[in-house]
C-alpha cells in the first residue's frame, strides 16, 4: 500500500514513520525538508510511505504526494489547541482538490500522552471532520511516545492495502 503522511510541522509525522518502521521514538527529530520516503514491512504487507514536510512553505506540495495514494494520514498534535484552526484550514484545503476525491483519510490525534490533549470527539468538532464527503474518514487518538493505539492504526492501514 502507498500512503502519504501530512499535517502541520511538529505534529509527529516523522515520529510515526520511525515508530512503525523501527520502533524508535525520540525527543529529537529533525524537521523534515520536503519529504522522506520509507518502505515499512508489516507481516504480509509492505507500506510505501511518503512523509511530507509540514512547515508552511512545504504545504503546497501535499496534494502532489497524496495523489493516487491508498490512504492519506493527517496527523495533528492533539495537545496543541492553538493550531487546530490552521490544521482544519489546511486539511479542508487539501481535500478540496479534485484529484484527491475518494482517497480514504485517517486523522490521528497524536501526543495523547500529554495532559489536556483533545479527544476524538473534540477533534471531530475542531477539524470539522463530519463535513468531509466523498471518502471514508476515521479518526483515532494515539501517541508515538507511548505507542498507544498504534495497533488499531496499523490495522486500519492494512485494511486499505492490496
Ligand atoms: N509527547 C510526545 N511528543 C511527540 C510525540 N510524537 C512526536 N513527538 C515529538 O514532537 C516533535 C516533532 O516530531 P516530528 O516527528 O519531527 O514532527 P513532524 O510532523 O515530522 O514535523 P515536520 O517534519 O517539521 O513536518 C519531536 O520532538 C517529537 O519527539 C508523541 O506522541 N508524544
Ligand atoms: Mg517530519
Amino acid at each position: 500500500a502507498e500512503i502519504a503522511v501530512v499535517g502541520l510541522q511538529a505534529s509527529g509525522k516523522t515520529s510515526f514513520v520511525n515508530v512503525i518502521g523501527s520502533g524508535q521514538w525520540s525527543e529529537d527529530v529533525v524537521p523534515t525538508v520536503a519529504f522522506n520516503y520509507r518502505k515499512v514491512r508489516k507481516g504480509a504487507v509492505t507500506f510505501k510511505i511518503w512523509d511530507v514536510a509540514g512547515q508552511p512553505k512545504f504545504r503546497s506540495m501535499w496534494e502532489r504526494y497524496c495523489h493516487g495514494m491508498d490512504a492519506i494520514v493527517f496527523i495533528v498534535d492533539s495537545a496543541d489547541h492553538d493550531k487546530f484552526d490552521t490544521a482544519r484550514f489546511e486539511l479542508h484545503q487539501l481535500l478540496s482538490q479534485p484529484g484527491l476525491t475518494g482517497v480514504p483519510l485517517l486523522v490521528l490525534g497524536n501526543k495523547n500522552d500529554i495532559p489536556d490533549h483533545a479527544s476524538v470527539k473534540d477533534l471531530i468538532r475542531e477539524l470539522e471532520l463530519d463535513k468531509i464527503q466523498n471518502r471514508p474518514v476515521s479518526c483515532y487518538s494515539c501517541s508515538m511516545k507511548s505507542r498507544h493505539n498504534l495497533d488499531i492504526v496499523l490495522r486500519w492501514l492494512t485494511e486499505r492495502s492490496h
